[in-house]
């Protein structure tokens, strides 16, 4: 399940990202790459020891977590701190999985669903397409501004060339409650009718029943 959600950030998150990320020193992106990706992987991102590096992963997580859209998605249970990267001319990532557990030896978090939020807008560069291959073919995901997507982990994808201006995102990876993408979805299309009945009549019974679906899935359905 791939989906699109507009409007994660506000404009005033949008441009404090902005100006924190034009203040903050950006380093090779391998440095975070796993084992494949590592080759494949040409951009710049902040800096671990940045002094605004902190501030930028708080907006961002902060956001997300205000994000009705976001929690049917990915129904988060730990979200991993992000990374903000920048790709300019000549820029890419090529064709990888993200890796399945990401963290310290101590506290590794099980990546389940994969999430970029789009700092600046898609009219500021050319290229620079998230290209997700997905069991239904390939999808290319190019938003505005403070739009966020999400798609599962264990799919293959890459960034396009940037060709001119600049793509600034931050990613991040979510160890999801549900690790199966089809419950999540399950869960996904039981909330939407649920919420279709309530707004049809509060008292419409079938909302209550589909209340008890969604409810006693997510139960059977979760992990810490
Ligand atoms: O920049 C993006 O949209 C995704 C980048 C990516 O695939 C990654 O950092 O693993
Ligand atoms: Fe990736």
């Amino acid at each position: 399940m791939i989906v699109i959600i507009p409007d994660v950030l506000t404009v005033d998150e949008q441009s404090q990202l902005r100006l924190l990320a034009s203040q903050s020193n950006f380093v090779d992106g391998k440095e975070t790459a796993g084992f494949r990706a590592k080759m494949v992987k040409n951009n710049e991102q902040v800096a671990k020891d940045a002094a605004n590096k902190r501030q930028l992963q708080e907006i961002v997580v902060a956001a997300l977590n205000r994000s009705k859209d976001f929690r049917r998605g990915a129904i988060p249970f730990r979200i991993r701190p992000p990374l903000i990267s920048r790709y300019r001319p000549g820029m890419t990532y090529g064709p990888h999985i993200d890796d399945a557990l990401m963290g310290s030896a101590t506290s590794r978090d099980r990546t389940d669903v994969s999430c970029t939020v789009f700092i600046n807008d898609a009219s500021e560069y050319e290229g620079g397409e998230l290209v997700i291959h997905s069991p239904f073919g390939v999808q290319e995901v190019k938003l505005p501004a403070r739009y966020a997507v999400i798609y599962p982990s264990g799919t293959l994808h890459e960034v396009a060339e940037v060709t001119k201006g600049e793509r600034l995102v931050a990613v991040t990876w979510i160890q999801s409650y549900v690790r199966d993408e089809r419950h999540r979805q399950f869960l996904s299309d039981a909330l939407e009718v649920r919420d279709k009945l309530h707004t049809i009549d509060p008292k419409m019974v079938e909302a209550d029943t589909a209340s008890r679906l969604y409810t006693n899935l997510l139960r059977m359905w979760a992990e810490t």
